[in-house]
């Protein structure tokens, strides 16, 4: 212990130099003379890549050396959080990345497969102290005792999987299985999906993953960001720390309400409208909406146009004809709009051009090509020509698109159409594929934006020259000798270069930079709670990673969301067919044997094919339930008599119990981002989704759907009791009673 003590605390030594040394660069960089524009940028980008890099090592510094392999031969590595090495001039590794390729024999060895291993160590620490060693004997030849073999090689892993939760997701970097190591390091560079029931690791699994993916790609994944899909913002907290505490911060998180940048969804819809929404059909839907916007005066009502040299007649005949031409273009709407205008202002300008240069003699038109072209340029100049465009070819963004669906839905049956329909109010989660999609039919027209930065532009060349002149007036002033007047800057860079120069550089992290642009294509996506997304949810998604280098975590048990895709092959057939790699996790991490046979027995009453994964733990405690005439003093006293009890608690109960049950819980985080490091947490079924507690308390279980009653269940690492008024659901059963 004692050896193993002085190593950890020289790992500690060398990584407070590291932080030192980062952090004396940022205060350089802030102290630095040099002045002017270039110089706060080149300042900049040392400060954003060392506060980056003192984010990582602050971040790992818990735990930061966790294991040991000693190798046949004498060779031994310590492995760490991330790889540390000495600072002498052979930069000898102090301490080795847990995803280097020579640390995977840490989680994969046995004693059947050693793969060159004599001994594995776990070492536990509590700060920066050593405070226990449990070694494995992995060469049985090999007669050296060290004193830290335990009995049980899976010491270290109960422990963690025993341990008092805290409301935030913890790595598992000690304790990485070997099945769950091929699934992190799995070399499939294409979608990857990982299934298992609840508690069987796929969360975790797919953040280390990430981890992983960000070092051995660390160069694409830099530049193009992960991005991780979680299904609420409550869950997304809770995983929050996984990746910091592995010295990974460049991840972009987001709920799928948070995918079409600019647009937050707030609103909710029903369960009828999120699943009509949520269909592959509503694609066609949205693109004949898009058509409909594509109009033609009725004909026999033409629009009239004043105009100086007599009424121009868009006719039925003109805008059918310029449409038709428009759309051959196979544009998106927007982008097709200048054919449409175009091809309106050529046809009107023959229109005139007839009637003006007309030989009342029936010969040739006097006009000429001359005459032609300035009789166009007055009719394109005419705000009373455009506005009949801007009516029959609107300029539309996504949200007016779909607001005016939403308004008045056409092309779906009459049921489906009054089950949608709203008017104005907030976005929902249903609504961002469709304002995604809405996006892709009209297509980005950025010719105002790019007017607008050529004006910028402009703007920085004028001010640049300012800025020469100046120093042109103070030449003789500055510059004295004949070396610094021959470097005067006016000689050297022009306007338009030292304005390129002087744009501010983006310094935003590439995570940064893809929330906020829509077209984004990330290097990798994680989907956690897959199974939720409907199709349009899919081809947004897919969009975002034209790579599709994709890892999906799911389980189609717990599907609760109605417009949600299930099978696997539904999912991913329109984008990869089966070319996806489809692995499963089949041992409970988290639910005790006790819990897990009433969950199961449950979802088997549902579905008597059901198999559940096996729990690795058992704790001896059954799980109660209590009938009761007034549940918010039922669920006070039960949540009273646990406060003896270590860990976190969570009531998970109907939203419409909420505000009765709150009275007696004063001080439970609770609502739309409840606080889960509180040590009462009340719920709804859907909250608590992916989430886990020490102790679980189900309310009103006949009130819960089946799958988000599964849920529920298994959400406890020790200990589960229910609360109900009425009779149990059919099939949930093998309580003791309270
Ligand atoms: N190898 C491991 N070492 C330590 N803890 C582990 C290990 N694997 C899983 N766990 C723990 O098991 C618990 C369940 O993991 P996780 O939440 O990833 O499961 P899940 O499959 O996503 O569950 P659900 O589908 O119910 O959301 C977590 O506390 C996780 O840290």
């Amino acid at each position: 212990m004692r050896n193993e003590q002085q190593y950890v605390s020289r790992l500690y030594e060398r990584l407070d130099g590291i932080r030192a040394q980062a952090e004396a660069g940022v205060e350089r960089s802030f102290a630095a003379v040099g002045s002017g524009q270039q110089a706060r940028v080149e300042r900049d980008v040392i400060v954003a890549e060392r506060s980056g890099l003192l984010a990582a090592l602050n971040s790992v510094e818990s735990g930061l050396c966790f294991g040991r392999i000693d190798l046949v031969g004498g060779i031994h590595h310590h492995i760490g959080r991330i790889g540390i090495r000495e600072s002498d001039a052979e930069r000898t590794p102090l301490v080795v990345d847990w995803r280097a390729p020579v640390a995977r024999s840490f989680y994969l060895a046995t004693g059947h497969a050693p793969m060159g291993l004599r001994r594995r160590r776990h070492i536990t620490t509590s700060g920066r102290t050593v405070t226990a060693l449990h070694d494995e004997i992995l060469d049985l030849t090999d007669a050296e005792r060290t004193g830290y073999e335990g009995a049980d090689a899976d010491a270290v892993l109960l422990a963690a999987l025993d341990s008092a939760r805290t409301g935030r997701m913890h790595d598992i970097v000690q304790t990485i299985q070997a099945d769950q190591d091929r699934i992190i390091r799995a070399p499939h560079q294409g979608v990857l999906v990982v299934e298992g029931g609840p508690g069987t690791g796929k969360t975790v699994v797919a953040l280390h993953r990430a981890a992983y993916l960000l070092y051995a790609q660390r160069e694409l994944l830099a530049r193009r960001a992960v991005l991780i899909v979680g299904p609420n913002p409550a869950f997304l907290g809770y995983i929050g720390d996984v990746l910091p505490s592995l010295g990974e911060t460049g991840v972009l998180l987001a709920t799928p309400g948070e995918l079409f940048p600019g647009v937050v969804a707030t609103g909710t819809d029903t369960l009828e409208a999120a699943e009509i929404k949520g269909r592959p059909e509503m694609a066609d839907v949205l693109a004949d909406f898009v058509r409909d916007q594509q109009r033609t005066p009725e004909p026999g009502a033409p629009i009239e146009i004043a105009h100086d040299d007599g009424a121009l007649v868009l006719d039925w005949t003109i805008a059918y004809e310029a449409r038709s031409k428009a759309r051959d273009a196979k544009l998106p709407h927007n982008l097709a709009r200048p054919h449409f205008a175009f091809r309106i202002i050529d046809l009107l300008t023959t229109q005139l051009g007839d009637r003006l240069g007309a030989d009342p003699y029936g010969g040739p038109n006097f006009l000429g090509p001359d005459d032609l072209a300035l009789l166009g340029k007055g009719i394109a100049a005419s705000s009373e020509v455009h506005a009949a465009i801007e009516e029959l070819w609107p300029h539309l963004t996504p949200e007016q698109l779909l607001e005016d669906y939403l308004a008045d839905p056409v092309h779906l049956p009459e049921t489906d159409i009054e089950a949608i329909r709203r008017k104005g109010g907030e976005w929902t989660v249903a609504d961002i594929p469709l304002l995604d999609e809405a996006a892709e039919l009209l297509g980005d027209d950025d010719s105002a934006a790019r007017a607008a930065a050529e004006a910028a532009r402009q703007e920085q060349i004028d001010f640049a020259q300012g800025v020469l002149d100046l120093s042109h007036g103070s030449e003789s002033y500055e510059f004295e000798d004949e070396e610094s007047e021959l470097l005067a800057a006016h000689d050297i860079i022009d306007a338009e270069r030292m304005a390129e120069r002087h744009e501010e550089a983006d310094h935003r992290s590439a995570a940064e930079r893809a929330a906020a642009d829509r077209s984004w294509a990330f290097g990798h996506i994680i989907v956690d709670e897959a199974q939720e997304l409907s199709a349009m949810a899919w081809r947004l998604l897919m969009r975002r990673c034209p790579t599709r280098s994709m890892t999906l975590v799911g389980d189609p048990a717990q599907t609760a969301e109605p417009g949600g895709c299930g099978a696997w092959d539904t999912i991913l057939a329109p984008y990869v067919e089966d070319r996806y790699e489809h692995v499963r996790l089949g041992v409970n991490y988290r639910t005790p044997v006790e819990i897990m046979d009433v969950a199961a027995a449950f979802l088997r009453s549902e579905d008597p094919s059901f198999e559940p994964p096996s729990s690795i733990r058992s704790t001896g405690v059954r799980p109660w339930a209590r009938r009761t005439d007034d549940l918010p003093r039922a669920v006070a006293e039960a949540v009273a008599a646990a406060a003896t009890e270590s860990g976190h608690l969570v009531v998970i109960a109907p939203e419409e119990l909420h505000g009765a049950l709150l009275t007696g819980l004063p001080d439970a985080g609770h609502g739309r981002a409840p606080d889960l490091t509180r040590r009462v947490v009340l719920l709804t079924p859907r909250q608590a989704k992916g989430l886990e507690f020490d102790t679980v308390l189900v309310v009103e279980p006949a009130r819960f759907a089946a799958s988000d009653l599964y849920v529920a269940l298994t959400r406890a690492t020790q200990r589960l009791g229910v609360l109900h008024t009425g009779e149990l659901p059919d099939g949930l059963g093998g309580f003791t009673q309270a």
